[in-house]
């Protein structure tokens, strides 16, 4: 017996030539080496952690305060983390690719199949592992915040739907040093998903890490959803919601609809590898036509599931900025209505050239152009919001401005390929690759960023740097259009997507141009990090202890930077829309309360580690077929459910005098606090500074 086979029952399929690093020392090509060097960046990448943890004596307080953790807005932070490492891989890979591209007439320096892994591990990594967490990171911290509420409700499930898609992003990574990942696209259509193309781990690797993370994502929504429901602050009426809580209502049920189909989507097309299931083969009465159906049942209200809360935080940033209550916010929150239940109608227009009738081509096409109509009302809206505003040109209107320009653009041809026709020319051409980047880069991307210069001084109680906040705003919009409008150019001209080299020279220049474009998306990224240094680094001059360094409407500007962990010492009383708004012009900001009781909020809980390194061996015994693995975690998971059902001790009390010791301290602050000083802590700009009024009524 070979050694391969004496240790199958211990290592499954892994063996030494699994190791990705390998390849390049045998065989050392252009392309090995750029995956080579991809492994060990996530190996080094990973030493440097532990090391920096070790280090700087960080396990105990990384444990204790983060890992443990049940409070929504740590949860939210932690997301978000995961979101922009996450970013920093997909980014690199989408320069890899363009690179590629410059370089493809008649070749390039990757090889085809490593190209395919690139736009495969690019499009499901920017998706499940960017886009995903970063929202759930944003709606974590920001709408309990926004209610009124003290946390979500459910806050273990919380901890473990992070945990669900932080196992999905580990899965990932670990591809990159074990194995291969999948090469069938972000959709993993088979057959390039089944096991007679490709028998190796990487679509199971796709498989599992989505499945795994999609679960986390319905747990989000139905946590979501109830946490509007239920923990809204007394008096909040649904429609005196913020307007990005309304569209995190929304999210959260398309949430709850869209997952299911991809998680079936997901496993039948798992069994059909593990089990010889015949769903998606052409034989034995399977259709692989059903799975494309199954996957953009999902995939479609996916991607409005995405720009939802980035259309919520862009109403938020555009009205405070403006110095304006929203203009139209009844046709704000049912244009966000329809566009979720019209999300669910539209599907096929993703496959208009699969061979349905015309007629059914027809009736998607039509009902796709239609969300642009409530589309356009937010637009519109937004404009009118702007329109007479003293608008303060700091760095989330930056991003606001450059999305309302950009994402019209992007909508358009959107709107363009929604009519069956056109589609037939430009289908699977970059022309499609332009639109959908078109939308989720300024639509998306663009949204989460103003999200995170708006929210990081309510969570960290410091601003981020105002001038590297713009160099990477500008290097974002810049980026984006110099790397993707040539790629409209490009599809017309016929340009398929997921070509790794091409033999029409007149393809070269555009390619180029695009390429540059990427560089200037990577400076972007750079910016950013630079960013985080040095506000961490000048934190002590960009204090915000007061709490409403934009002078906002909301209720989140009403409480401390950062907040307490039970957020309000004393749940508010709403009366109406812009609660803090409102509150501020009555002279009534900072009311005294006349008593404070005990907060009961839930005690720290290791079931999401466990989760965590329970999944990620479940993961990766699926992936390589280490059955004893994977039939231990599993026990070990299901043992630590049953062993924490019988914990009765899984709330603490924290004293009514601790609250308000605390309350009365910072009260004592905001009453203090000379005009002038809350006018720095107001001041984001010079721009416009006369519009702003500076809280008042602080008792
Ligand atoms: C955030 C993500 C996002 C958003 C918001 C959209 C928005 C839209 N998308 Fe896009 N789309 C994607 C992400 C997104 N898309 C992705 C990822 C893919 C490809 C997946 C893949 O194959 O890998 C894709 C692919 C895709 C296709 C498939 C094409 C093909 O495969 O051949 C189609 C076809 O109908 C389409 C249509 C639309 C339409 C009609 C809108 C509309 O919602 C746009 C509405 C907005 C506007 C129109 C602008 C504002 C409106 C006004 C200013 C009013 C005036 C305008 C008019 C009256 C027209 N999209
Ligand atoms: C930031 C800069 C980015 C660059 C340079 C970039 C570049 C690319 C490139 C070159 C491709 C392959 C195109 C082809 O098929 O020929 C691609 C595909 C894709 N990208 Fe991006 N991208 C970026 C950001 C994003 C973001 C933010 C998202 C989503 C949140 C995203 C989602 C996707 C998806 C879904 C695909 C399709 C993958 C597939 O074909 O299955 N990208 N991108
Ligand atoms: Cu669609």
């Amino acid at each position: 017996m070979s050694d391969a086979t004496t240790y199958a029952w211990l290592l499954g399929r892994l063996d030494i030539s699994s190791l990705a690093i390998l390849p390049a020392i045998a065989n050392p090509t252009a392309s090995e080496i750029v995956g080579a060097s991809a492994a060990m960046m996530v190996i080094l990448g990973g030493i440097a952690v532990v090391a920096m943890l070790t280090w700087f004596n960080w396990w105990t307080p990384l444990w204790r305060d983060w890992l443990t953790s049940t409070d929504h807005k740590r949860i939210g932070i932690m997301y978000i983390v995961l979101a922009l490492v996450m970013m920093t891989r997909g980014v690199l890979e989408g320069v890899v690719m363009r690179a590629q591209q410059a370089a493809g007439l008649d070749g390039g320096f990757l090889a085809d199949s490593h190209f395919a892994e690139l736009f495969s591990t690019h499009g499901t990594i920017m998706i499940f592992f960017v886009a995903m967490p970063f929202i759930a990171g944003v709606i974590n911290y920001v709408m309990p915040l926004q209610i009124g509420a003290r946390d979500v409700s459910f806050p273990v499930l919380n901890q473990i739907s992070l945990a669900l898609t932080a196992i999905g992003a580990a899965l990932v990574m670990i591809s990159l040093v074990l194995g291969k990942f999948s090469t069938g696209g972000w959709p993993a259509y088979p057959p390039y998903t089944g096991i007679a193309f490709n028998p190796g781990p990487g679509p199971d690797y796709w498989i599992w890490s989505v499945a795994i993370a999609g679960l986390g994502s319905t747990l989000s929504g139905i946590n979501f959803a109830v946490t509007i429901y239920k923990e809204r602050a007394p008096g909040m009426k649904l429609f005196y919601m913020p307007l990005f809580s309304w569209t995190v209502l929304c999210t959260a049920i398309i949430m709850i609809f869209a997952m299911p189909p991809l998680t079936v989507a997901t496993l039948t097309l798992a069994l059909d590898r593990y089990l010889d299931f015949h769903f998606y083969t052409n034989d034995l009465g399977g259709n692989m036509m059903n799975y494309v159906n199954l996957f953009w049942l999902f995939g479609h209200p996916e991607v409005y599931l995405l720009v939802l809360p980035c259309y919520g935080i862009f109403s938020e940033i555009i009205s405070t900025f403006s110095g304006k209550r929203l203009y139209g916010y009844n046709s704000l929150v049912f244009a966000t209505m329809a566009i979720s239940v019209l999300s669910f109608t539209v599907w096929l227009h993703h496959f208009f050239t699969m061979g349905q009738s015309a007629q059914v081509n027809a009736a998607f096409g039509v009902a796709s152009m239609f969300i642009a109509v409530p589309t356009g009302v937010k637009v519109y809206d937004w404009m009118a919001t702007m329109f007479r505003g003293r608008i303060r040109f700091s760095v989330p209107i930056v991003y606001a401005t450059g999305f309302l320009i950009l994402f019209v653009i992007g909508g358009l041809t959107g709107v363009m390929l929604a009519n069956p026709t056109i589609s037939y020319q430009v289908h699977n051409t970059l022309f499609l690759v332009a639109h959908f980047h078109n939308v989720i880069i300024p639509g998306v991307l663009f949204g989460l960023l103003a999200g995170y210069h708006y929210w990081f001084p309510k969570a960290f109680g410091f601003r981020l740097n105002e001038g590297w906040g713009y160099v990477a705003a500008t290097f974002w919009i810049f980026g984006f259009m110099f790397t993707f409008f040539p790629l409209y150019v490009l599809g017309v001209m016929g340009m398929p997507r997921r070509s790794a080299s091409y033999s029409d020279p007149a393809f070269e220049p555009l390619t180029l141009i695009a390429m540059c474009g990427a560089c200037l998306i990577f400076c972007a990224l750079a910016s950013l990090l630079i960013q985080l240094r040095i506000s961490v680094r000048d934190r002590a001059q960009t204090r915000v202890p007061l709490g409403d360094p934009w002078n906002g409407m909301t209720l989140e500007w009403s409480i401390p930077s950062p907040p307490p962990e039970y957020n309000f010492a004393v749940v508010p009383e709403v009366t109406a829309r812009d609660a803090f708004a409102e509150a501020k012009e009555q002279g009534n900001a900072y009311p005294q309360p006349t008593a404070y009781e005990d907060i009961e909020m839930p005690r720290n809980t290791s079931i999401g580690a466990i989760v965590l390194i329970g999944g990620t061996a479940l993961g990766l015994a699926l992936v390589w077929y280490v059955w004893w693995l994977a039939i231990l975690s599993l026990v070990v998971m299901i043992g630590a459910f049953v062993a924490r059902s019988f914990r009765t001790d899984t709330h603490k009390t924290i004293p009514a005098a601790e609250v308000a010791a605390a309350h009365q301290a910072w009260l004592a602050e905001v009453a203090n606090a000379s005009p002038v000083k809350r006018d720095i802590e107001t001041k984001d700009t010079n721009r416009g500074l006369a519009a702003l009024e500076l809280p008042q009524g602080a008792a």
